[in-house]
């Protein structure tokens, strides 16, 4: 069965904590936090009061994916706000692996993102420290844009790498992520996917949650 985080960038912001309950009525297993400073990336979203206050709505862990310039400043931060996982892009922490060590010190769950352009190489010196590797499948930013074609091969390539070395990582994929591809992409080697538009753009979400939960 696939696992699942969606995203609530896509969500109704006023009501995220009924849009959190029908993500959980509809059996997600992570929920997924776009975390935009707009200067990483081109968009500004929420931070570590948001997520304090939604930790009370929910005992789903959070997915706490940063898009921020230099994440090692706020990482206590967010561990403070209740994130269970805390990604960091490769490209935008000069020290990744103090960067990852001082999640992992907090006693949770450490992952490195990659923008598609960005190689599986940049990791290989940190690979054994990570509990994810998160696979961007568009350019992180925005919600609702397409699957990027050659991220085929990079998640194929990661699966394979995992798996000869018998590593003990979660590939999560993100971005573009639809009901019509998602089982594509579960057999390239993804383990968790991040849903955003698909979910919560449609009529009933927990409804499709269930449909993706099923695949
Ligand atoms: O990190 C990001 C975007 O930068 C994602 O988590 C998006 O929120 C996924 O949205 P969809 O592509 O599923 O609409
Ligand atoms: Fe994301």
């Amino acid at each position: 069965m696939a696992k699942l985080s969606p995203s609530i960038l896509s969500a109704d912001f006023a009501n995220l904590k009924e849009e959190i309950e029908k993500i959980e009525e509809g059996g997600a297993d992570y929920i997924h936090l776009d975390v935009m400073d707009g200067t990483y990336v081109p968009n500004i979203t929420f931070g570590p009061p948001v997520i304090k206050k939604l930790r009370r709505t929910t005992k789903l862990p959070f997915d706490v994916h940063l898009m921020i310039d230099k994440p090692e400043r706020y990482i206590k931060n967010f561990v403070e706000a209740g994130a269970d996982l805390i990604t960091v892009h490769e490209e935008s922490t000069i020290h990744l692996h103090r960067t990852i060590q001082e999640i992992k010190n907090y006693g949770i769950k450490a992952g490195v993102a990659l923008n598609p352009s960005t190689p599986l190489d940049n990791i290989e010196y940190v690979l054994e420290d990570l509990d994810l590797v998160l696979i961007m499948t568009v350019n992180p930013g925005f919600g609702g844009q397409s699957f990027i074609g050659s991220m085929e091969g990079k998640i194929k390539k990661l699966r394979q790498i995992i798996d000869e070395r018998n590593l003990n990582i979660i590939i999560e994929v993100d971005g573009g992520v639809k009901l019509d591809n998602a089982k594509e992409i579960l057999d390239y080697g993804a383990d968790l996917l991040v849903v955003g538009s698909e979910i919560f753009e449609s009529e009933d979400i927990a409804e499709k949650t269930k449909a993706f939960k099923l695949l």
